[in-house]
């Protein structure tokens, strides 16, 4: 039975990318890697592919948090501060689900992510509805999919 987890998007399907681990017992975040060599210029911001997509179960969500080593040992942020991975953004039309993690470099020199490199991580959790909640519909995509 599938109730929540991780899987490869297509276009990765062979990359040789690992799927999100935990690098402990009692850890809350699995680590998402880089699934590309990136460079980013300084200032720049690039959105990272982890060649990954997480399902999960209605009323969950998944949470992408920086990892608290970036910015001094990397010169990274995950500038959206944290990525909210709804649970039907997997499989969407537009582009499966793949999940991307969108760094900022802040520094003044140029920094390169690794292809195979831990870059953010993720953590599920529960979420609550609001009274006379009325959302309908899917999703299709991410990034400004649903309008302005
Ligand atoms: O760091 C992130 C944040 C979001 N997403 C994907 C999953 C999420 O379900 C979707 C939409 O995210 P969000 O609602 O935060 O962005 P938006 O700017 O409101 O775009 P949309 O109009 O598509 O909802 O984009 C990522 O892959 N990484
Ligand atoms: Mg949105």
């Amino acid at each position: 039975m599938k109730t929540r987890g991780f899987e490869r998007v297509t276009a990765y399907e062979n990359a040789g990318i690992d799927l999100p681990l935990r690098s402990t017992v009692h850890a809350a975040g699995y680590d998402f890697i880089a699934a590309e060599t990136i460079s980013l210029n300084p200032g720049e911001i690039k959105l990272i592919p982890t060649g990954i997509k997480a399902y999960m179960q209605p009323g969950e969500v998944l949470y992408l948090y920086d990892r608290s080593s970036n910015p001094r040992k990397k010169g990274l942020v995950l500038i959206n501060s944290v990525g909210v991975i709804d649970g039907d953004y997997y499989g969407n039309p537009d582009n499966e689900g793949h999940i991307f993690a969108q760094m900022k470099n802040i520094t003044d020199q140029i920094v390169e992510v690794a292809k195979g490199e831990r870059i953010v991580q993720g953590v599920f959790a529960p979420f609550l509805l609001a009274d006379a909640d009325s959302a309908e519909g899917t999703r299709i995509g991410g990034f400004g999919s649903t309008g302005a």
